[in-house]
């Protein structure tokens, strides 16, 4: 299979398509089950390049999976975790970020790791450098080599005190898949609550963990001396939900989301509905679809949960290229996450991007040297043209360009997209999209 799509875009989307378990809880959800002394099944699991990732990678430190990929069910099952060696994971450097998440994990069961370099979307600097502060303040010991770290604990990991200086995700996890099996209590402030954190803590509460969720970002953990395997069915995909209902307001079309749940989407829902698309709940899932007219431009600004979450940022910004007025889009996360505007550009679209905080608050990289707020100026049609995916999300965004412009586009590198979006081009064939494949 080529790596090419040539899409035939002016016609909107419609129809239906159905979303599964989040890229961004699943794989970590899998990460926990290595913490178990008994096997654990997970449900709702897309076929996704990162959840093949994470497969590879427990299974190399001994973890039997065994996979029902259209039913979407994973048996996992850790119990010859010790008995294998610790494993050199070099080969997975670069796929993805969840193999620092493995260091807790490890460290309890092993007392040591090595973990590669990480791969992920280059949207931004994305150290690691609080993930190391809090290995350190749980007492292992971090030793950076040429192509990772490695990273032992010379003796039980401690439970501890930490304060984020930012509500990171990844962080946050690191912090609940280490101190669930340290010893005593770890208090963590300004932790991040996205959704698919609290799927994790219900993962882990299922295990036998004892974790609660207090007031202003804080979560306390009592670390526990025993874990045990859990049954659990993932919740759904709030990136790739929003990202479809962008492809719906870009096209002029119409598509209801199977799968797609309203409280982990309210605050998209309202940015959705305030650009002028409209929405449909029930139960089982929600229809996205323009109704005619033109679209609003809008203020935004991506943010931190319960804010409007960066990934659904690149998907709706093409849809703002066909919004009446100025739009403005202030970046707060990442520091690198308009670059896929220039394809957009090159499309015909207006987009500016500007190093200054515009829309409303300073953020952290206001007196930088960052281009991250973006004023857009629409409606604009947009024309055909070669592009070529940056990363994931700028990647499907590229895509709903090609969708919503006249004429034919190649959009080159498309299994980028496989990352995150399970069987995307099965999904756009059942929504009309024209396509074809080199
Ligand atoms: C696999 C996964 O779940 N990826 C998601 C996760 O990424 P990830 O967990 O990598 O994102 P973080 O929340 O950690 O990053 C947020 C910010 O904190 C900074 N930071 C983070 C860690 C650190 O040690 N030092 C540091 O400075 C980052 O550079 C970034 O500016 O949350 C992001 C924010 O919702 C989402 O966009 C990603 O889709
Ligand atoms: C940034 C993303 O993912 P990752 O952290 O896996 O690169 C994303 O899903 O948009």
């Amino acid at each position: 299979m080529t790596d090419l799509l040539y899409v035939n875009g002016g016609t909107p989307l419609s129809g239906e398509i159905t979303v599964r378990g989040a890229k961004n809880f699943v794989s970590k959800a899998m990460v926990a089950a290595l913490l178990g002394e008994t096997p654990s099944v997970l449900r709702n699991v897309p076929q996704i390049r990162d959840v093949a990732v994470v497969t590879g990678l427990l299974e190399l430190h001994g973890v039997k999976v065994d996979a029902d990929a259209e039913a979407g069910v994973l048996h996992l099952d850790p119990t010859d975790v010790e008995s294998a060696h610790v494993a050199d994971i070099d080969t997975h450097a670069g796929s993805s970020r969840i193999p620092i998440l493995f260091c807790g994990p490890l460290l309890h069961r092993l007392g040591e790791a090595f973990i590669p370099d990480l791969g992920g979307c280059r949207i931004g600097d994305r150290p690691i450098n609080y993930h190391l502060d809090i290995l350190r303040q749980f007492g292992a010991v971090v030793d950076k080599t040429d192509n990772g770290i490695h990273i032992r604990a010379p003796r039980r990991l401690q439970g501890t005190k930490i304060a984020l200086p930012y509500p990171s995700v990844g962080a946050t996890e690191q912090l609940l898949l280490t101190a669930v099996r340290a010893e005593g209590i770890t208090e963590l402030s300004n932790a991040a609550i996205e959704p698919e954190i609290m799927d994790l803590i219900n993962v882990l509460q299922k295990m036998g963990a004892i974790i609660s969720v207090d007031t202003d970002r804080v979560i306390r953990i009592e670390g526990v001396d025993r874990l045990i395997g859990f049954r659990h069915t993932a919740l759904s995909d709030r990136i790739e939900a929003a990202s479809w209902a962008s492809a719906a307001l870009a096209t002029g079309g119409d598509i209801t989301v199977r799968g797609a749940t309203q409280p982990e989407m309210t605050t998209f829902l309202n940015t959705f509905r305030k650009v002028g698309g409209e929405f449909a709940i029930d139960d089982d899932g929600i229809r996205f679809f323009h109704p005619g007219g033109d679209l609003r431009s809008i203020t935004l600004e991506t943010d931190v949960h319960p804010g409007f979450m960066t990934d659904w940022q690149q998907p709706l910004v093409v849809a703002l290229t066909q919004a009446k007025g100025l739009s403005i889009v202030h970046e707060t996360v990442y520091e690198n996450r308009f670059g896929f505007t220039d394809a957009l550009v090159g499309m015909g679209a207006t987009i500016q991007v500007y190093k200054e905080c515009l829309g409303g608050r300073p953020c952290r990289f206001g007196q930088r040297n960052f281009f991250h707020s973006a004023v857009i100026s629409g409606p604009t049609p947009l024309s055909a043209a070669d592009i070529e995916v940056p990363d994931l999300r700028g990647g499907f965004s590229h895509l709903i360009a090609a969708l919503a412009a006249k004429g034919t586009s190649s959009v080159r590198g498309i299994s980028l997209i496989d990352r995150g979006y399970e069987r995307f081009t099965e999904k756009l064939e059942a929504l009309g999209a024209e396509f074809s494949r080199d």
